[in-house]
């Protein structure tokens, strides 16, 4: 799940976009924290950009960097793969010189890429340089824009291109260049806000995946509005914006999986309140705790614990239903960012420990009920049932807020694959075993949809029959999934999976913290061994192994990083970590 941004200025005289935006990337720093980008474009049509792998305070130098890039109007992207690898050369924006010149950000996942390909090189002839199915997006707009063969597009021509390019498209998105869409069923969130100009002469505009964005911007609440399934948007220079159904809205089904884990909750999505809608999770919560345990279980229960951070606004409203104490038993290290997103079984493990720690005073000699958002993996319960018996807990109680996570994503988070998924083909009592719980406890999903709805703004009107996407609860996606795809994703995330084991394994190494397995990793690269763990290469029984890019690893005991010697290709130079940040300057013709 990525985070985008788009602001338009109503002065072209204006410089200053990129400080709004570069505010927006901190505020939606939670959506994505592989890579970030900014570009913008100034008057005259020169555009400036710049991206590189890492957080925002990392690619920008704390800000050093945004006076470098002038202009009025401009686009911002947070990234998380989903598709690809984590690559330098794949963070966003993304700029396309033919037709016009254009830059794109992409919140989504395009389920239909192998297709999209072979149509850009059989009938598009375009040079696809990532595996980033944004590129292919891009691509495939720009190919659609330039069927017009005019020398200047107007807002028809733009629309028009859209409505072509969604009938190619399958997937989740939003995006904008300054042009705003959203796929037809409304499964990835995208917002808009006009507030006057600071000069008083006009109207600045402002798109983004979450509200706060906005909100903190200046933007007034009541002057935020989401762009609807389907729907397009284009801001013309000094001009109010141009609104078009694109595709006719085929559902509205926001992503549910916005609302458990991945918004802010100060975000407001398709009028939902997602802190309200975390609160409502938390008492249907309770409910099924309840229900489920007997009542010397409920009995013996002492305390309820969150787990920092997400789980903070639902656990106490658990505490509240069961009448129990409530105490943060956990203290989150505030420099350690979201472990969830994190590359890597291993880096997550490691920051689970980093970035909470037990107060021993609130777990010894008690039996403690913890409660997450949602447990996908195990990484995070696992090691905290662990920190919690080892803080003194007698009894650990393990409430989830989100159903049993059984299916992979498909349109933008890349939640794992199903064999990785710890509720995939385990029943509860298992997933407890496996992480070391008495008991666990999860929401059901007619609950979890009634939290959202019943979360709906004062003052909107709740929309008839409101549905959401919950493919990974229940396997049922909105959109057609062609054959083939979960193998073919199950297959990219190996792949894209090992690359990032091995990405993080530098990075510990170049910064000095790795340990004798990290080294082994980033020396002789990993593979993916019988229980589908991703391990060391050597250390598995099967043979040599490409690093990712079809050339096989070092295998000497030099410590020499592959791909770091004669002889590498540029790709295998930029996996190793030697990203340089991309900058460069573009004149309109
Ligand atoms: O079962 P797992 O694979 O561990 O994934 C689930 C955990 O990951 C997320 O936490 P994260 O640390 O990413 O973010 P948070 O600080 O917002 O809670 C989420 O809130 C759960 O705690
Ligand atoms: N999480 C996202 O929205 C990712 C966007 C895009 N699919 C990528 O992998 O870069
Ligand atoms: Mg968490």
């Amino acid at each position: 799940m990525c985070g985008v941004i788009a602001a338009v200025h109503a002065s072209p005289a204006d410089c200053q976009v990129a400080a709004d935006i570069h505010e927006a990337l901190y505020l939606l720093q939670h959506r994505g924290q592989d890579a970030c980008g900014l570009a913008t474009c100034a008057a005259g049509g020169k555009i400036y950009q710049n991206k590189g792998n890492g957080l925002a305070a990392k690619v920008f130098r704390d800000g050093a960097r945004i006076s470098d890039l002038p202009g009025y109007m401009g686009i911002g992207h947070l990234r998380y793969p989903t598709a690809g690898t984590s690559a330098n050369a794949e963070a966003q924006p993304f700029f396309a010189n033919y037709p016009y010149g254009i830059c794109f950000a992409h919140n989504g996942n395009l389920i239909n890429a192998p297709e999209l390909k072979k149509f850009l090189d059989d009938e598009g002839h375009r040079h696809i340089n990532t595996e980033s199915d944004s590129e292919l997006m891009m691509n495939i707009f720009a190919c659609e824009l330039g069927v017009t063969g005019k020398a200047r597009v107007n807002s028809d021509d733009i629309f028009a291109a859209l409505g072509r390019m969604y009938s190619r498209l399958q997937g989740g998105w939003a995006c904008f260049g300054i042009i705003g869409f959203r796929d037809s069923y409304g499964i990835r969130p995208l917002v808009m806000g006009s507030r006057p100009s600071a000069n008083g002469e006009g109207m600045d505009y402002m798109m983004a995946s979450e509200s706060v964005a906005l909100c903190q911007l200046g933007y007034k609440r009541s002057d935020i509005h989401d762009i609807l399934p389907g729907q397009a948007v284009i801001i013309p220079k000094g001009l109010p914006p141009v609104f078009a159904q694109v595709q006719a809205r085929k559902a509205y089904k926001p992503d549910i999986f916005e609302y458990c884990y991945f918004a802010r909750p100060d975000a407001i999505i398709d009028n939902i309140s997602v802190h309200q809608s975390r609160e409502n999770m938390g008492h249907k919560l309770g409910d099924r705790i309840i229900k489920v345990l007997t009542p010397a279980q409920l009995k013996e229960i002492d305390v309820v614990m969150p787990i920092p951070e997400t789980s903070n606004t639902s656990a106490p409203c658990v505490a509240a239903r069961l009448k129990k104490p409530y105490c943060q038993g956990f203290v989150k290290n505030r420099y350690v960012f979201r472990t969830f997103i994190m590359p890597g079984q291993k880096a997550r493990e490691k920051g689970v420990r980093r970035k909470l720690n037990a107060m021993e005073e609130q777990f010894t000699g008690k039996n403690v009920l913890l409660v997450d958002d949602s447990i996908v993996r195990g990484t995070t319960s696992r090691e905290i049932v662990n920190m919690a018996k080892e803080a003194g807990a007698l009894k650990v109680y393990f409430a989830s807020a989100a159903p049993r996570i059984r299916h992979p994503h498909i349109y933008g988070i890349d939640l794992a694959s199903p064999s990785e998924l710890i509720a995939h083909k385990r029943d509860d009592d298992a997933i407890a075993r496996h992480i070391g719980a008495e008991k666990v406890i999860f929401q059901e999903l007619e609950d979890l949809k009634e939290a959202c709805i019943q979360a709906v703004i004062k003052g909107s009107i709740p929309r008839k029959n409101q549905e959401f996407e919950v493919g990974v609860f229940n396997g049922e996606y909105v959109t057609p999934v062609p054959d083939g795809y979960f193998e073919h994703l199950e297959q990219i995330r190996g792949e894209t999976k090992k690359m990032k084991v091995m990405e993080s394994a530098r990075e510990a190494v170049a910064n000095g913290y790795a340990d004798q397995e990290e080294i082994e990793m980033a020396t002789n690269g990993v593979e993916v061994n019988a229980d589908g763990k991703v391990v060391p290469a050597h250390s598995a029984d099967s043979g040599p192994i490409m690093n990712g890019n079809g050339v096989p690893p070092q295998r000497t005991g030099k410590r020499k990083l592959s791909g770091d010697g004669e002889g590498a290709s540029p790709r295998n130079r930029m996996d190793i970590g030697l990203h340089n940040q991309q900058d460069f300057e573009y004149t309109e013709p």
